[in-house]
């Protein structure tokens, strides 16, 4: 990383140094690279909607701090640019061709993210080229395209999937920037999760080595919730609340039969943040597996036991398990190096799996007759619209996605950080995955309200103390150099 002065820039970081530790990872402008750009005012401050707010431009800088947790001598630490509207914007109505896309799997409020994207275009900045990429990366040089509007999008949101379509695989980067040159795209809103926001990165630097006034913008997308930074991602609180439902009717099955399991299988591929907030917004689970948390079925603190205590004291009990939990333990019995068209590894039913061991268990070892009953709502889940809250939530996002691009940043995700909406470079976003680290507090709360063992052994509990104390020694160095920039959210649970 070259430093200059204060500012050190390269294409992956522009990173400027303030006074305490002040850290601004700032995201990329297409100014970086091209001359003698024009801008015009920002047509917004005509808009009899905004005339009267006072102060309704963001100051340039406006800044937002990752950790907000502080001690009285820490450094000032790292931030990410300020979202929302400029008074100077690098785009005229009438010269943006915006684009939109999908990819990756489905969540609860893509829709409400592409009505938004298309409305406040048209609305707050008279945009009226708005173009609709169908079935994801692929859509770009291999489908039809949509020509979107306020009427068209008028009553998506309340549709669950998307109206676009999307895929996993097929990220060709220079077939997409041929073919975003050849139909004079000039801003490029991606929605989607880990893997399209990488995808996206690729595209901003084809984008930028070709020179093109292009503004490529990602909008996270995730019902897992494994985007790190970000407090969440859009969807998640519809996909907890929908998952109620079928832990209820796994509640009620379960305890309308002599023991009765219910058991639940949820989202979360390598993170189990679904599983985890569904589990503490319930009560009604007894125990809650996760792929964080190795978990084993034999001897004393083990499941089996667990699940003979729970019968012993209420003639019932529910599971709620994660679908990439426990995956270690199906490997050694079936095949599962198999991937999917991104590359994300396809997982084994894990919920089937264990359904049988349990059942085969308490029938061998206790002569047991277990009633077990098998809730996968997964996908039930994944395709509903969001809730209100989400609505909101995707609403900010797409307007604050459009006042990045319109002012001219390019490269970024727009998320929300310590509930502001910010601007995040892209490689911070792509540089891992968010997971629940179950020596945090949160892991806790939900052991607390399980009553489940945590299934560490003591050796177990030292090496992930270990992992912690390494991490919180990564972040104290991070705090005094800040040419190695490490994720702080490993100690922080991304949703509070
Ligand atoms: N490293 C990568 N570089 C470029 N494109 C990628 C990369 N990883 C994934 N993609 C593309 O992003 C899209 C969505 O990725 P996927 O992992 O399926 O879903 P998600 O974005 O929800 O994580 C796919 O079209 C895939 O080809
Ligand atoms: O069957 P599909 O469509 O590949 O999706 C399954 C996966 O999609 C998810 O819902 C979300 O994954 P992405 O964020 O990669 O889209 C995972 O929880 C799940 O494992
Ligand atoms: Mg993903």
């Amino acid at each position: 990383m070259a430093a200059t002065g204060n500012n050190i820039d390269n294409s992956n970081a522009k990173i400027v140094l303030g006074d305490a530790g002040y850290v601004l990872e700032d995201v990329p402008h297409l100014s970086d690279y091209i001359s003698d750009l024009s801008t015009y005012s920002n047509p917004l401050q005509d808009n009899p909607a905004y005339s009267v707010v006072k102060q309704y431009f963001v100051h340039v800088d406006d800044t937002v701090p990752q950790k907000v947790v502080v001690h009285k001598n820490s450094p000032r630490g790292i931030h990410f640019r300020r979202a929302g509207p400029r008074q100077r914007i690098y785009f005229k109505a009438d010269e943006v061709h915006a684009c939109i896309v999908t990819c990756g799997g489905l969540c609860p409020g893509l829709n409400t993210v592409i009505r938004e994207l298309v409305c406040g275009l048209y609305n707050m900045y008279g945009v009226k080229k708005v173009l609709g990429i169908e079935g994801g990366y692929r859509g770009f040089y291999s489908k039809n395209t949509i020509h979107l509007t306020p009427k068209f999008v008028n009553d998506i949101h309340k549709r669950g999937g998307t109206v676009l379509g999307t895929s996993r695989g097929g990220h060709d980067t220079s077939k997409i920037v041929d073919s975003i040159q050849d139909r004079g795209i000039n801003q490029v809103y991606i929605i989607g999760g880990d893997g399209t926001q990488r995808g996206a990165s690729a595209i901003y630097e084809e984008v930028r080595r070709r020179g093109l006034k292009v503004a490529v913008v990602g909008i996270p997308k995730t019902i897992d919730n494994d985007i790190p930074i970000i407090d969440k991602s859009f969807g998640f609180d519809s996909a907890v609340e929908e998952a109620q439902r079928a832990i209820n009717a796994a509640h009620v099955e379960s305890e309308s039969m002599e023991n009765g399991i219910g058991l639940v299988k949820l989202m979360g591929r390598y993170c189990g943040f679904i599983a985890m907030y569904a589990t503490l917004a319930s009560r009604d689970v007894d125990c809650c597996l996760i792929p964080e948390s190795p978990f084993y079925l034999e001897g004393p603190g083990g499941l089996y036991e667990y699940i003979s205590r729970c019968l012993k004291d209420n003639g019932h009990m529910v599971i709620v398990i994660a679908e990439g939990a426990g995956q270690e333990l199906l490997s050694g019995s079936i095949d599962s190096d198999k991937l999917d068209a991104s590359g994300n590894k396809l997982l084994q039913d894990v919920g089937l799996w264990i359904s049988q061991k349990i059942k085969d268990h308490f029938s061998k070892a206790h002569k047991m007759t277990i009633n077990l009953k098998y809730i996968d709502p997964t996908y039930m889940i994944r395709a509903i619209p969001s809730n209100a809250s989400d609505n909101v939530y995707c609403t900010l996002l797409a307007q604050s996605a459009i006042h990045g691009a319109m002012a001219g940043y390019t490269g970024y995700t727009s998320g929300l950080v310590n509930g502001r909406q910010t601007y995040i470079p892209f490689y911070r976003i792509t540089e891992k995955q968010n997971k629940v680290v179950i020596t945090d507090r949160m892991w806790a709360r939900l052991l607390s309200s399980t009553n489940q063992p945590s299934f560490l052994i003591p050796k177990d509990a030292v090496a992930e103390e270990l992992k912690e104390e390494e991490t919180t020694n990564k972040l104290d160095n991070n705090n005094n150099n800040t040419n190695n920039i490490e994720d702080e959210t490993m100690s922080k649970p991304s949703v509070m």
